[in-house]
């Protein structure tokens, strides 16, 4: 049992996703085994996931996933880390506590953070996984890692996890201050893209198992079941980041990139959209994308790039996409924010989980 009356040690964990060592196929394909191997991803039964990933997914893909990472490497390395290291300094500069940055895939690894933390004397964990929404292949799993790897080390941490942030003012505050400059130009429309997950994992998060997904517009409306919806909680980033920037309604709509596999996902998908939407009058276009907060390969390459000449092939004009809250400093007051929360026992150490098999 512990001590009631010893000082305890706090601490912060970053998470991110993390990207592959480089752009070298082989460590593509070694990212891509690990990642789509979790059964939060890919979580069909475990000898069907395997099968699919080293039979359809591997021999081919890590070629096509290099090639586009190369087109986004930077000098020091992939933006997702290089971004994320960087706000982990930016992060230590403003609280008094240790600071630690992991990848839930690859480096550096949830255990040797974990590692570095407890050598610093760390027994009050603050976990903040770096996405405001909650899916079970994005803040789910990087809580269960952490709690997996944690389970394995001979060291034992109290753990609490910031909740998904998707409606909280000061972020959202921060999303509208960092695309100000390009909603203050002329533009026809405002397109939300966020990352897809397929509809059965929104089903799985249902508590309730017959809300999510019934109607076209269930998950648009407030509902309790609604903890751990990433289709209700992007609608709701959506409206408050409008609402908050005075955007009218028929001048933004939300959409779904980066489908893998052949199952059903949520809709409607960003490449299509994007296609779309010149005939139909728009021809200036301002693109966000807040399920990111750091740019990786699916901002910079499958919208600023790939999404960019769809757009323009289609006939239209101007494509502006705004980057990510990377290093922008209302971002880190957020962090900051949510650390002083942590640190005054606002936060309660329970969050959801969608059961696993
Ligand atoms: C919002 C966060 C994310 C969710 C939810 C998510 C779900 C999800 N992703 C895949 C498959 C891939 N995603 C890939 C890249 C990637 N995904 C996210 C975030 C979420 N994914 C980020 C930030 C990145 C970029 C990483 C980087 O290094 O920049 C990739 C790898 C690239 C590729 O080969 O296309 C895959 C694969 C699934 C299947 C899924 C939900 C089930
Ligand atoms: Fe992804
Ligand atoms: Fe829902």
């Amino acid at each position: 049992m512990s001590n009631p009356n010893k000082q305890r040690t706090r601490g912060v964990l970053l998470v991110n996703l993390g990207s592959p060592e480089s752009t070298d196929v082989g460590d593509v394909r070694t990212y891509l085994r690990e990642f789509l191997t979790d059964p939060r991803v890919l979580d069909n039964p475990a000898p069907i996931r395997h099968a699919v990933v080293n039979l359809f997914i591997l021999p081919s893909r890590p070629k096509d996933s290099a090639e586009a990472y190369e087109k986004i490497w930077t000098e020091e390395g992939s933006p997702l880390i290089v971004i994320s290291e960087r706000v982990t300094e930016l992060l230590r500069e403003r609280v008094d506590v240790p600071v630690e940055l992991a990848m839930r895939y690859g480096n550096p690894s949830v255990k040797s953070a974990l590692r570095k933390l407890a050598s610093m004397g760390v027994d009050d964990l603050f976990v903040i996984p770096l996405y405001p929404h909650y899916a079970m292949s994005s803040y789910e799993t990087a809580v269960a890692k952490v709690k997996d790897e944690l389970a394995k080390l001979p060291f034992r941490m109290d753990l609490t996890f910031q909740p998904p942030f998707y409606d909280d003012p000061a972020y959202i505050d921060a999303l509208v201050d960092s695309a100000k400059e390009y909603l203050e130009q002329d533009y026809d429309h405002v397109l939300f893209s966020y990352h897809g997950v397929p509809e059965r994992h929104i089903k799985k998060g249902d508590p309730s198992g017959c809300y999510c997904l019934q109607t076209a517009d269930c998950c648009r409306k407030k509902n309790p079941v609604h903890g751990m919806c990433y289709r209700h909680q992007v609608h709701a980033t959506t409206w408050a980041f409008a609402d908050k920037a005075g955007i009218p309604p028929e001048k933004y709509s939300l959409t779904f990139q980066s489908r893998l596999g052949r199952d059903p996902w949520l809709t409607p998908y960003t490449d299509k959209t994007l296609e779309r939407m010149p005939s139909k009058g728009i021809k200036k276009l301002v693109v966000m994308s807040p399920a990111f907060v750091s740019d990786c390969l699916e901002t910079i390459e499958e919208l600023g790039m790939e999404g960019r000449e769809d757009f323009l092939e289609a006939g239209g004009e101007e494509f502006h996409l705004v980057p990510c809250l990377n290093d922008h400093p209302k971002w880190i007051d957020v962090l900051e924010k949510f650390v002083r929360e942590f640190e005054e026992g606002a936060l309660v150490d329970e969050h959801p989980v969608i059961p696993q098999p």
